[in-house]
């Protein structure tokens, strides 16, 4: 009988549900990381919400762990790449607290517009200070979202029903999407620039991390209102505390910090700071939901193989695996690719296979492009949930079968649709098994899209590659490896180099700087 372990509050539900489907249940709340790396050996899964954190040294401990599941949408306090190196399966729950979350931040959003505790504490405190506490309506207001996914549609949804005008920034959010929510979209300047509210609902990556910076909120109206029921780490939290002081910011209401259990935060006590324990999910409807589910996708995996909300592993039959395992390799970097380089609203995708790989189950790799593609914007997507991701969103996923060879013995071609036309990239196999990518915007390259990239698009004039070697050189940057393609003699050529380390800001900024540079982005895969 499979054995899991429940590490984290959860609702009874849970373990109830392991039961009565034959699988073992232990509940041990409150572990450090030393006593879970002493016991976890002895688990088939891990069932988590946000206190367990597991990392790669637990992960080494953990030789019959099978399945992780998250009762939960963000896992960012499980470390995938290393359960996938692990051969784990790692499982959330994306949709079960999406409504109470949203509820969460309107609520917020009400407590920060009449200073609901304040209000509170000072007539408890028998101080009756009626004149103190002159609040704003919400009617007829702004409200930018960062991030109009699951939560982030919702408290739109929601913000109607206030009258209010909601605004949006989302890299992913289509036009058609947006007229459907009834939002207008926005660049994120815009949206600081125009927004009364200003709620957060992305997940927490390299993309997204520190978006409300210094230089962000120096951009918004004197008087904004701040929301935060995402990640911690999307907000500068020094530069809040300042905007606070200095009444830049009117208030700022907080789920989330960038160090949780945030038993003590430089925030504390700033005027116009409300704060919450990260409770966006805490409701009991949210728990019961999150926990019947984690469980039964549990249950479904270690006592069938079912996979449900897999985040690193595709609905497969054991049959096919093995033939699609680099093919899928192949099209996860591909749709990745496009992910990171397609700054605009993509409105469909491609996705074409050739000479070998038509040969093969094409669904698989379609969701690994997407999976790529859209894991570029989100930290809840994989094989299995991304084509109904772009289905629910409006992403028009077209699939072409040639069953013809071209030049290659196998092809995978993934193109998108943005505002700006159509732009495609396309990748082989070498060898049978190594991803090669062959083709990129129009341009013949043949390259390895593997670990931290710069992409660099630039006028084609001698004497470019010796400038950008030792302006990288200089910084520290070592250069792995080097891949050039060029349009025509003259025209634009595109470089891309992999580095043995992310590339920071500053030192993309002196890229940038360079003579006849067009382009510069830093890739990671
Ligand atoms: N406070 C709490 O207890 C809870 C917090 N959360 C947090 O809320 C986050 C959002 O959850 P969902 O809406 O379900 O996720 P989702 O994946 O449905 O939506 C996230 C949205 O963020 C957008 N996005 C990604 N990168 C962006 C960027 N650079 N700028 C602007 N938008 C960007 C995506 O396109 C997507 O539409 C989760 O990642 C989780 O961290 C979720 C549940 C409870
Ligand atoms: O489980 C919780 O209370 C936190 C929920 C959360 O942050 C999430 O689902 O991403």
């Amino acid at each position: 009988m499979p054995k899991v372990l429940i590490s984290d509050k959860m609702d009874p539900k849970a373990a109830e549900i392991f039961r009565a489907r034959g699988v073992e249940v232990d509940e041990i709340i409150g572990l450090s990381k030393e006593e879970l790396a002493e016991i976890i050996g002895k688990y088939d899964g891990l069932a988590v919400r946000s206190s367990t954190k597991l990392t790669p040294k637990i992960l080494e401990s953990a030789t019959n762990l099978k399945v992780v599941g998250r009762a939960g949408i963000g896992v960012d306090n499980i470390d995938i790449p290393a359960a996938s190196a692990k051969g784990v399966v790692v499982m959330n729950t994306p949709f079960g607290n999406s409504i109470t979350t949203a509820e969460h931040a309107i609520a917020m959003m009400f407590a920060l517009a009449r200073q609901l505790p304040e209000a509170d504490a000072s007539t408890q405190a028998g101080k009756w200070e009626k004149s103190k506490f002159m609040g704003v309506e919400l009617t007829h207001k702004t409200l930018g979202l960062i991030g109009a996914g699951n939560i982030g549609s919702i408290v739109a949804d929601r913000a109607h029903g206030l009258k209010m005008k909601v605004i949006a920034y989302d890299p992913f959010l289509t036009e058609e999407r947006a007229v459907e929510l009834g939002i207008e979209k926005v660049t994120l300047d815009e949206l600081f620039e125009r927004s009364d509210f200003l709620t957060l609902h992305t997940p927490l990556t390299d993309q997204t991390r520190g978006i409300v910076s210094r230089e962000a909120l120096a951009k918004t109206k004197k008087g904004v209102r701040i929301i935060n029921c995402a990640r911690g780490g999307l907000i500068d939290e020094e530069a809040l505390k300042d905007a606070l002081e200095s009444g830049h910011v009117a208030g700022a209401a907080l789920d989330v910090f960038a160090e949780e259990p945030a038993k003590e935060n430089a925030l504390f006590g700033t005027p116009g700071l409300i704060s919450t324990p990260h409770l966006g999910a805490s409701t009991s409807e949210a728990q019961v939901n999150v926990a019947i589910q984690v469980a039964e996708q549990m249950a479904d995996f270690l006592l069938d193989g079912g996979v449900t909300n897999a985040l690193n592993m595709p609905s497969l039959t054991a049959e096919e695996a093995p033939k699609l395992k680099p093919y899928m390799a192949l099209a996860k970097k591909l749709g990745s690719l496009v992910g990171q380089l397609a700054h605009d609203a993509v409105k469909g995708i491609s996705i074409e296979v050739e000479g070998a790989a038509a040969e093969l189950n094409q669904k698989p790799i379609t969701g690994a492009v997407l999976a790529g593609f859209m894991g570029a914007y989100s930290d809840s997507v994989n094989m299995v949930n991304a084509p109904y991701l772009a289905k629910e969103r409006g992403l028009d996923v077209r699939e072409i079968r040639h069953e013809r060879e071209g030049v290659y013995h196998t092809l995978i071609r993934v193109a998108v649709m943005t505002d700006e036309g159509e732009k495609s990239v396309a990748g082989t196999l070498f060898g049978e098994d190594a991803p090669r990518l062959v083709e990129l915007f129009g341009i013949k390259i043949e390259a390895d899209l593997d670990g931290d990239m710069l992409y660099v698009v630039n006028e084609d004039a001698p004497g470019f590659i010796g400038r950008i070697g030792t302006t990288l050189g200089a910084a520290g940057v070592n250069i792995g490896n080097f891949h050039l393609g060029r349009r025509d003699g003259g025209g634009d050529a595109v470089l891309l180099l992999s580095v043995d380390q992310h590339v920071d800001e500053p030192i993309l900024l002196e890229v940038c700087n360079l003579e006849g540079v067009k382009t510069v982005k830093t890739l990671s895969f």
